[in-house]
């Protein structure tokens, strides 16, 4: 997988160097390149916004250094993966379609993704116009309904949900079958030795017998059970959704 990501802060996507991420990209199993948006300008003050036409408060970004920003992004990415493969390009933003578990699946199978981060009051709207056009493949994402200053964070929250479900990034496999959100259900609680564990407070607090029965299957039923228990309290809003299809009743 190709991630390329555009922004006016290379250094808010460091942190994507680090751990399981920074391992992948050291290993080729994800090429990531960070590129400065400023390096499409021209002028002196390396200009990336203007007022807004019509007025009102803050500054809107410029739509040039956009376009050519993307046209020597991707000419660069056909070079390494072929003339004939296009990227996903994605815009996190408030205004998006709700990034969720099944969105990281999906894009982890892509070959290629583009990331856009916006600033500012956000980009001028011909971009999006210009990219469609063009017949690139765009998407709003939004990490919930709240306002980042930029979309740099948000980019970092993506890349790793889908970045993680790349066959050989997880060393196993297995722990990306049962967590939250995988089966539409949110993760059982989880336990690890000591069995018998007394606080701080001096609570006993002992971890569920059935864990230490050696039966799978009823580890596996209490384990669904448990999280179907922890959905309902916490997101019925997604057992309803399961409900609808049946899934998880
Ligand atoms: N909620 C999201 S993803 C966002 C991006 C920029 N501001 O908010």
């Amino acid at each position: 997988m190709r991630i390329d990501v555009l922004t006016l802060f290379p250094d808010y996507l460091a942190p994507l160097e680090l751990s399981l991420i920074g391992k992948a990209r050291r290993d080729g199993i994800v090429d990531l390149q960070v590129h400065d948006l400023r390096t499409w300008t021209h002028d002196r003050h390396r200009t990336v916004d203007d007022t807004p036409l019509g007025g009102g408060a803050g500054m809107v970004m410029k739509p040039e250094p956009w376009a050519e920003a993307f046209a020597a992004v991707r000419a660069v990415g056909q070079e390494t993966l072929g003339a004939d493969v296009e990227p996903l390009i994605v815009f996190p933003n408030p205004a998006g379609a709700p990034f969720a578990q099944a969105t990281a699946q999906e894009w982890s199978q892509c070959e290629w993704i583009i990331f856009a981060c916006g600033r500012y009051e956000g980009i001028d709207e011909r971009v999006y116009e210009h990219l469609a056009d063009t017949g690139y493949e765009i998407a709003l994402a939004s990490l919930g309904d709240y306002v980042l200053n930029g979309g740099e964070v948000a980019v970092l929250a993506i890349t790793e949900a889908v970045v993680r479900l790349v066959p050989g990034v997880v060393g196993n496999a297995e722990s990306l079958v049962e967590e939250s959100h995988s089966d539409g259900l949110l993760e059982y609680p989880l336990y690890t030795r000591p069995a018998s564990w007394s606080d701080p407070a001096g609570v006993l607090r002992e971890a569920p017998q059935i864990l230490l029965s050696g039966d799978h299957a009823k580890i596996a039923a209490w384990r669904h059970e448990q999280s179907v228990e922890r959905t309902r309290q916490r997101r019925p809003d997604l057992l309803a959704e399961a409900d609808g299809s049946g899934s998880s009743s």
